[in-house]
């Protein structure tokens, strides 16, 4: 489903099927908005990417998804220490012919980047140090936070990454690794972590906010953070 974007909209670049699910409150429109921040969900496709994000955003397992085209969007707003944080989660294709034009969205103004990888899919997991490559060659800075996560835990008998593995790979890039799945209801919470996590880190960076209207682009991300955090390192 396409998304309407409309005058004011917190967000400058919108494409795909939009969730967003309000599972802890909002701060009164009178005091100070949430911190918004985005987060890319990349991988090959298949993975589980969709299916982890709206897990998170939706608390359910979505049965039957469809490859995602471009990027489907979905955000929620945590309560962190009294403060309200709104994740911008940007769940995007796997596929290359559905994602080649929508590269540099993904990456502009990102604040966490999670790469999934499937662990009943050995080639999936050997992926991960390309799309990590990708990741720095759009100019993502090595101050934003990394994870990887392996999704799919519940097919015990496929699995075909094993944990050793894994560890060895994120350690390699000082990545945090978890595995879950989004399927698994007893995960639920697990998956939650993943997102906390992140939050959490997040919380300590500046935010993004709105671009008044003098200041040209009117409903337009721009970037508060340190320019060491925000832009090109390379
Ligand atoms: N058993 C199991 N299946 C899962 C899990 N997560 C996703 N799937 C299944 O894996 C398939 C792909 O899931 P998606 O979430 O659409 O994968 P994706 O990474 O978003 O794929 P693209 O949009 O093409 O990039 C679907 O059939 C899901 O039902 C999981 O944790 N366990
Ligand atoms: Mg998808």
């Amino acid at each position: 489903m396409a998304i309407e974007h409309k005058p004011g909209d917190e967000f400058d670049t919108v494409f795909g099927q939009s969730d967003s699910s309000e599972l802890t409150s909002h701060r009164d429109h009178d005091t100070a908005p949430a911190r918004i921040f985005k987060i890319i969900v990349i991988g090959d496709s298949n993975v589980g990417k969709t299916c982890l994000t709206y897990r998170f955003c939706g608390g359910t397992f979505l049965k039957n998804p469809e490859a995602t085209i471009g990027v489907d969007f979905r955000e929620r707003t945590l309560e962190l220490d009294g403060e309200s944080i709104k994740l911008q989660i940007w769940d995007t294709a796997g596929q290359e012919r559905f994602r080649k034009s929508m590269v540099e969205h993904y990456y502009r103004s990102v604040h966490a980047v999670i790469f999934v990888y499937d662990v009943t899919s050995l080639s999936s997991f050997e992926s991960v140090p390309d799309w990590i490559e990708e990741c720095s060659r759009h100019c993502v800075g090595p101050l934003v936070p990394r994870i990887m996560v392996g999704n799919k835990c519940d097919l015990r008998d496929r699995r075909e990454v094993p944990t050793t593995a894994a560890q060895c790979l994120a350690d390699s890039y000082n990545f945090p690794l978890f595995e879950t799945s989004a399927k698994e209801p007893a995960e639920k919470e697990h998956v939650d972590a993943i997102f906390l996590t992140l939050a959490y880190r997040l919380k300590s960076h500046k935010p993004l906010r709105l671009k008044q209207p003098n200041e040209g682009g009117v409903g337009r991300l721009w970037d508060q953070r340190e320019p060491e955090a925000a832009t090109c390192q390379c």
